[in-house]
């Protein structure tokens, strides 16, 4: 059977990346994480990663997910947020099917832990 990677093509992917950061920086509680970020960077990174959790033959190069992240302080609520807004990009607006939703929700679930630094609703 073939793979999500080659069910949706490296084209679609690099489109639902593109569209999943216009979403996130569009979100005032999301946008200062980026702030000075290197975008274009970061989207080779999520493009190539996307493309492996999905099958591809693309290796992610990036930082390890917990190094990245470090000392950011991401919430669990906006983990939740950010994770969301692939789930409702790739669901929405690029129609993609139920098994690669949830294939695509689990791998969040997996990765989440590397990410989170604070629980939800936590101070500060
Ligand atoms: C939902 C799952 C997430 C995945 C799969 C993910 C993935 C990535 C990847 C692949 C990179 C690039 C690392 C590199 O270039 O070496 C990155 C960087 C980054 N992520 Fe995430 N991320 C996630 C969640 C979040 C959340 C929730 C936030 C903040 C709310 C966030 C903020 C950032 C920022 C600001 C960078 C840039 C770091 C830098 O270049 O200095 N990420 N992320």
């Amino acid at each position: 059977m073939a793979s999500y990677y080659e069910q949706v093509g490296a084209s679609t992917i690099r489109d639902v990346v593109d569209r999943f950061y216009v979403v996130v920086l569009d979100d005032v509680d999301l946008k200062p994480y980026f702030d000075g970020v290197d975008m274009a960077r970061l989207k080779r990174h999520m493009v190539m990663l996307l493309c492996s959790v999905l099958g591809g033959p693309e290796v992610y190069e990036g930082h390890d997910l917990g190094d990245a992240h470090r000392g950011m302080g991401v919430t669990g609520e906006h983990y939740e947020k950010v994770g969301g807004i692939l789930v409702t990009v790739l669901r929405e607006d690029f129609n993609a099917g139920d098994d690669l939703v949830e294939h695509v929700a689990t791998v969040l679930g997996q990765v989440r832990g590397a990410i989170v630094e604070k629980p939800v609703g936590a101070a500060g």
